[in-house]
């Protein structure tokens, strides 16, 4: 399987400044939001946000963790990470994920957000949408739509974690 890079850097930073200022555009009570990054890069991928709505609109938004293991219907877990310390309730939620695939982890985030309140509205923001959806979910906000093989990867790497930014395509050499 051979990797290649699709989007660097720069091109990545971009995506993600676009994806902020289509919140601020599409939501006209910024205090009532709520970041939630699911867990690993989608944390990762929420503080960037955090971090470019407070250099454009000078806000400090509330940002939680979610661990959707235990909420799958395929991996059950036991153990549970998520770290929410505010009250979703009435709040207006963008969940954030670095890819978006079957839509099985965006159902999975859904039942463990109202396991915890009851959100006026949920939001979706990802990094990437590959397609091959089994769900009846799509994203709000995008920021790069990559059309792939069922039998490609699409790999995240963000610096806080992998060092570096990037995204990378994995697939069958010809
Ligand atoms: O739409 P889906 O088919 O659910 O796929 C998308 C999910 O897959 C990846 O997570 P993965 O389960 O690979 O774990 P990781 O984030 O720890 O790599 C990715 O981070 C998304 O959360
Ligand atoms: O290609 C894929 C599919 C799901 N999750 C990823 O991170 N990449």
């Amino acid at each position: 399987m051979a990797k290649k890079e699709i989007i660097d850097e720069i091109t990545m930073k971009r995506a993600i400044t676009r994806i902020t200022y289509e919140i601020i555009e599409r939501n006209k009570e910024l205090d009532k939001l709520v970041l939630i990054g699911i867990k690993t890069r989608g944390v990762y991928l929420a503080q960037r946000i955090q971090e470019r709505l407070t250099q454009l609109e000078n806000i400090d938004m509330p940002l939680g963790e979610l661990d959707t293991r235990p909420f799958r219907d395929d991996k059950k877990a036991t153990e549970d990470t998520t770290e929410i310390n505010v009250d979703i309730t009435g709040k207006d939620i963008v969940l954030v994920d670095d890819v978006l695939y079957t839509g099985r982890t965006i159902r999975a985030a859904i039942d463990g957000l109202v396991e915890r309140g009851r959100p006026a509205r949920v939001q979706l923001a990802v990094l990437v949408d590959r397609g091959h959806r089994e769900l009846p979910i799509r994203a709000d906000y995008v920021g790069k739509n990559i059309p792939t093989a069922q039998d490609e990867e699409i790999i995240v790497n963000m610096a806080e974690i992998d060092g570096v930014d990037s995204i990378l395509i994995k697939k069958d050499e010809a």
